[in-house]
């Protein structure tokens, strides 16, 4: 564990080195987020004022680690269910081919302006975050006042969790095919993923919502958007889709109990 706080703490140093000796990003224009980082870490000096914050190079590299945990299984897990989701329903993923096809084309490779025009992949995104949300438990509340919900009486200070995993898959909110992949539920609906909707609430909801959500999204779009547009994704070894195994690890992060194993064929004309 030591070992790999050690290595850890080099890359975070190298990021910040590098930051820091990149002299056109010094012209007081923060650049990305770590430049936003350093300029508060020159502008916090003034120890006389008790209400300034004060960031150091500690916090900084605290901050970086952070969004790189909070980031990378999130939207890979994302990928995997959809991947395997698509294998499960051929059919969906021609759907999601036959739409690439029609915005992109065959001779280049889907770019982040195509990412709008792609609105039947949003359908599918949404009902994956649905059926498999990423942090099915959300992080943990503390309820500020007594408050009675639907007859259930909640006292001021108790620890409260949001179960999202049973909330979309609760035939209440949705409808009795709950348990159905069917993207085309969001069709007409007006659901989006910001935390308005509390049906589906994968990035949560409120002050404690996700702050990555818009880059999660664009991330988790993309790398899908480009999987399916540039190979046609098949089971090994002639696994039939309903052979897949979709056992979920319960945890803090929803993973598969077994890696997916996907076999791609090139299928663009570039
Ligand atoms: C697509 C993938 C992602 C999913 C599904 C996701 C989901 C979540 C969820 C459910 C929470 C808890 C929210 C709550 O309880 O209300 C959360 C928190 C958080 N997420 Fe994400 N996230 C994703 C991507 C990202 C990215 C790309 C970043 C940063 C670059 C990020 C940074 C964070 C941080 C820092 C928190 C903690 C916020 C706090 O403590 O107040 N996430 N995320």
């Amino acid at each position: 564990m030591k070992a790999f706080s050690r290595s850890m703490d080099k890359v975070l140093e190298k990021i910040i080195d590098e930051h820091e000796q990149d002299v056109p990003r010094q012209n007081n224009q923060p650049n990305d987020f770590v430049d936003v980082l350093l300029s508060l870490l020159n502008d916090c000096n003034d120890s006389l004022d008790e209400k300034a914050f004060v960031i150091d190079r500690t916090n900084i590299k605290a901050v970086i680690l952070d969004m790189i945990v909070a980031s990378l299984d999130t939207s890979s897990t994302t990928v995997e269910w959809t991947l395997s989701e698509l294998l499960r329903h051929p059919h969906i993923m021609k759907r999601v081919q036959k739409e690439l096809d029609g915005v992109v084309g065959m001779h280049r490779m889907v770019d982040e302006k195509d990412l709008s025009s792609l609105t039947y992949l949003d359908m599918v995104i949404k009902e994956i975050y649905r059926l498999h949300p990423i942090a099915p438990l959300l992080l943990p509340r503390e309820s500020m006042e007594d408050i009675t919900i639907d007859g259930y009486y909640i006292p001021k200070k108790s620890r409260v969790i949001i179960n999202t995993w049973a909330i979309g898959r609760d035939p209440n909110a949705w409808s009795d095919s709950v348990e159905l992949f069917l993207p085309e539920r969001f069709k007409d609906a007006n659901t989006d993923m910001q935390g308005h909707d509390f049906r589906l609430i994968p990035f949560g909801s409120g002050r404690r919502r996700c702050p990555g959500i818009q880059l999660g999204l664009i991330v988790v779009k993309l790398i899908l958007a480009q999987l399916l547009h540039c190979f046609d994704l098949e089971l090994p070894d002639g696994m039939l889709p309903s052979e897949l195994d979709m056992r979920e690890i319960f945890g803090l992060a929803t993973q598969r109990v077994t890696p997916l194993i996907v076999v791609p064929t090139y299928r663009l004309r570039c």
